[in-house]
């Protein structure tokens, strides 16, 4: 029997999935219409009267900016929201600010699906002559971890993204769940799917194929044991939502890049 209600959102769309570069720890701003999305979201959770106790998002802004818009549609500002770096996307490293319909032109589809998609596959850490190195380990926020800053990540598999994420979800994010809060995880792809992954027992295999749109809320109804009792639900139009997913899987294709004007911007990237 359904006993919790768990909400996870990846954030509305931000400036670089726009235009299709690895995020992940850049700290972009939604798009125009990821701030619509968010709003969208909101609406329809307040439509189907849906209440939050708690709110926890990633110390990204588009991650928390998410929460915010969703929060003032519902005419629920006032919840307490909480944040962790431990919510944040998977650290992409030295892939970071990267096309990727360049890559599959680069090193191909298949590797580019490996490198989204697979569970325990990490990409080339990021370095100090990567042009956004600097931009992200001098950013205050990355002192205020619960780790020394030299030892946050440089790359991280979805397998590494839920090894620091799951001790933040048994430690803080269950407690309050379990006490019958109902909670909205505000956060990313990956550490939307890392946590999918846990929750749901998916296999290694089988996480390749899960997919997240952005400002898409996903339902999870829970056990005492916090196990699901039914499928996730996205809520809101299906047909939409299959869009949305194909969308996003199809950013990883070549297409993307044979139809630009000009020669692709390739940035070589070791694969050791
Ligand atoms: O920043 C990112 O995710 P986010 O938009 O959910 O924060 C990643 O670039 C997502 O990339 P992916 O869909 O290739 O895993």
């Amino acid at each position: 029997m359904s006993k919790y209600k768990l909400f996870l959102l990846r954030h509305g769309e931000g400036a670089w999935n726009k235009e299709n570069r690895f995020c992940s720890w850049v700290d972009q701003k939604l798009s125009e219409n990821g701030v619509v999305e968010a709003q969208e979201c909101g609406r329809l959770l307040k439509e189907q009267g849906y209440q939050f106790d708690r709110v926890f998002t990633s110390i990204l802004s588009r991650s928390i900016q998410t929460a915010w818009l969703v929060l003032e549609a519902m005419g629920q500002e006032w919840v307490p929201v909480t944040k962790s770096w431990r919510i944040n996307e998977r650290h992409y490293g030295a892939l970071i600010s990267l096309n990727r319909a360049e890559m599959a032109l680069n090193h191909g589809e298949e590797q580019v699906k490996l490198w989204r998609r697979s569970y325990d596959i990490t990409p080339p850490p990021i370095t100090e002559s990567h042009p956004y190195y600097a931009e992200i380990y001098n950013d205050r926020r990355y002192s205020t971890c619960d780790v020394p800053k030299e030892e946050l990540p440089k790359a991280e598999s979805l397998k590494e993204v839920l090894d620091r994420l799951l001790p933040y979800w048994n430690d803080v994010i269950v407690p309050v769940i379990k006490s019958g809060q109902t909670v909205l995880i505000s956060a990313h792809g990956n550490s939307c799917r890392a946590l999918l992954k846990h929750l749901e027992g998916i296999s290694e295999t089988d996480i390749v194929n899960v997919t997240l749109p952005t400002g898409v809320p996903v339902l999870l109804e829970l056990d005492e044991d916090l196990r699901p009792v039914k499928p996730r639900q996205l809520l809101g139009d299906q047909a939409k939502i299959e869009a949305a997913i194909k969308k996003v899987e199809d950013q990883g294709k070549t297409f993307g890049v044979m139809s630009r004007a000009g020669p692709p911007s390739f940035v070589p990237i070791s694969l050791r």
